[in-house]
């Protein structure tokens, strides 16, 4: 019996080696699998990158080793905000035409603005346009890539930017402006003749740009100058704009696109994901209370007819086809307005301004030019505002140095490829000009780094061939038929509340200016005197800090 035991207890044991065996194996084969497909796709990436390298169509155009290897770095520089400065270190280490991607390349020379972006360029725009559509329901004008219906999107928009359509915004534009110089009275304590506290021009800056465009855009200001319970809105879009620069660029974005706008949104990583959710809520409720406004006008309810960007837009139809915005494209149009128009013009006036209070007597030129034409501020309007050339000097300089869009416009060539400064470029590669390096070529800029106003006056040292040159590689608005088409309504916007500035309050810096580069800073951000952006679509500052004082 007890050998019976035994036995049936050895032959237990048997099996269970046996099973111990099998299960080792069976491991020990999984773990060989993955060895084998690790080692496969090792084998692949390494052909890939050795592809790109040498025999890539692009593999002569110099450039980083990183960025002819892989799109990755792109994306990070697009997370750092530092994408225009490694572009222009690119172009100032590698010459006229850089590689700066495995099927990329950049330019710097108005020639190739033309042949990129002019009206008859043979590309489309890159892919990164879809990621845009931060309002999910329909593309804005801006992401729509098919050329023929762009126009067609365009047409339908363009009475929103007419003439007429300017002449109606310059009040409520007016009322804000003033309302800023209002509020930086009160709020920093800048009375008559007293020097108020030190404050964050660009924060103030940015409330009139947010109020004036959301006023235009919704009928209703986002009243970011009169309650502090809405001045999250700059920090929320800055935030999203961060978050869709570089989404658009990831490797994989065709299999993200699909979430954006959706609940899955609030799982991507990141405050920044979230807060882009909450700006598109946001505009979107304020989108829907103002078409109940328009209905119950329309029904005889409301109120006297308000002729905002938005009335245009509602009213808008294609004298072709006859084609009107569905709800969703104004969705879709209205966020875009908000988000292409404030910061721009924000930029515009605080570099103005950065620059202006390191050499006075840029400031103090602009000002006299600024109280003469206008002899009360009740004054200030249209047209003599737009008869002040040192103004308009000042806002060109400030635009060329700090360009509201510092980094390329991706443009995807089309098939049969295009002439490009006399080279052949392939179809399918993506191509671009990046604002920031193009105003900071020296053969168009002479001393490029310094804010000169003088520049765009002939006179004094500029006739009106190198003028003529200059504007060639001027594009702050972007060129061609997909630039800007809000531009006359930002110089409208830019010169009134800076004449509403300069005419009421005198500036000066007290303690430290901020907004300028440090020498702990990257390459490319070290020097004190000059104004930082982080791109992130949109050019980003942090300052200047200044003191004010009323007249008035
Ligand atoms: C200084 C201020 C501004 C600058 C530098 C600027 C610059 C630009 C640039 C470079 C583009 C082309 C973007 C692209 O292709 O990706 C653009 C597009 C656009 N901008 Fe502006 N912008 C400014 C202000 C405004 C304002 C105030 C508005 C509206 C009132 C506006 C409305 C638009 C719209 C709707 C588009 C899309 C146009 C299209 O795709 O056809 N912008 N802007």
């Amino acid at each position: 019996m007890a050998e019976q035991n035994l036995k049936s207890e050895s032959v237990d044991m048997t099996y269970l080696v046996v099973d111990e065996i099998k299960g080792v194996r069976g491991i020990s084969s999984n773990w060989k699998s993955i060895a084998s497909c690790t080692a496969a796709l090792l084998v692949w990436y390494c052909t890939v990158l050795l592809y790109r390298l040498l025999f890539h169509p692009l593999a002569h155009y110099p450039g980083r080793l990183a960025e002819k290897l892989s799109d990755w770095p792109l994306v990070y520089y697009c997370i750092r905000g530092n994408r225009h400065l490694k572009q222009l270190l690119a172009h100032e280490k590698y010459g006229p035409i850089v590689r700066d991607g495995p099927n990329s390349l950049s330019f710097h020379s108005p020639e190739a603005l033309k042949a990129i972006y002019g009206n008859n360029a043979h590309v489309k725009k890159g892919d990164w346009y879809l990621t845009l559509d931060i309002s999910a329901g329909a593309p804005s004008v801006q992401m729509v890539i098919d050329q023929h219906q762009h126009a067609l999107r365009r047409r339908v928009m363009s009475p929103a930017f007419s003439e007429k359509a300017l002449r109606d915004a310059e009040p409520l534009i007016n009322a804000n402006a003033i309302k800023l110089c209002a509020r930086l009275a009160e709020g920093v304590g800048c009375g008559k003749g007293k020097w108020g506290s030190r404050f964050d021009l660009q924060q103030w800056v940015a409330y009139y740009g947010y109020d004036f465009i959301s006023d235009l855009a919704f009928g209703r200001s986002f009243e970011l100058l009169d309650h502090e319970h809405h001045r999250f809105v700059p920090a929320v879009l800055k935030s999203a704009s961060q978050f869709l620069y570089y989404v658009g660029y990831l490797p994989f974005a065709a299999l993200v696109r699909p979430l954006m706008g959706t609940f899955v949104q609030d799982y991507f990583p990141g405050q920044s994901a979230k807060d882009s959710l909450k700006y598109t809520n946001l505009a979107n409720n304020r989108l829907a209370e103002r078409i109940e406004r328009e209905k119950k006008r329309r029904e005889g309810g409301g109120g006297a007819e308000r002729r905002d960007v938005f009335h245009y837009l509602l009213n808008s139809k294609d004298p072709t086809t006859g084609k009107e915005f569905t709800v969703e494209e104004l969705q879709a149009d209205t966020s875009l307005l908000i988000a292409a128009g404030s910061d721009g013009v924000t930029l515009a006036v605080c570099a103005l301004l950065f620059y202006g209070l390191q050499r006075r007597q840029v400031l103090e030129k602009l000002t006299q030019e600024i109280r003469k034409a206008f002899p009360s501020s009740d004054d200030i309007r249209t047209p003599r505002l737009n008869y002040l050339p040192y103004l308009h000097a000042c806002i060109e300089e400030s635009l060329r140095i700090a360009p509201p869009k510092p980094g390329s416009l991706p443009r995807i060539v089309l098939p049969g490829g295009t002439e490009i400064e006399g080279q052949h470029i392939p179809a399918g590669t993506t191509v671009g000009v990046s604002h920031y390096v193009i105003h900071r070529n020296a053969d168009f800029f002479p001393e490029p780094n310094v804010f000169k106003p003088e520049r765009w006056i002939v006179g004094d040292g500029v006739d009106a061939e190198q003028l003529a040159a200059q504007r060639r590689a001027f594009c702050p608005f972007g060129i061609g038929p997909m630039n800007c088409i809000g531009k006359n309504m930002a110089y409208l916007a830019t010169k009134l509340v800076l004449a509403h500035l300069m005419w009421q309050f005198d500036f000066r810096i007290h303690g430290e200016l901020r907004g300028g580069g440090g020498k702990d800073l990257e390459d490319g951000r070290r020097d004190e005197k000059e104004y930082q952006l982080w791109d992130w679509i949109i050019g980003f500052p942090n300052g200047p800090t200044v003191q004010a004082r009323s007249r008035v």
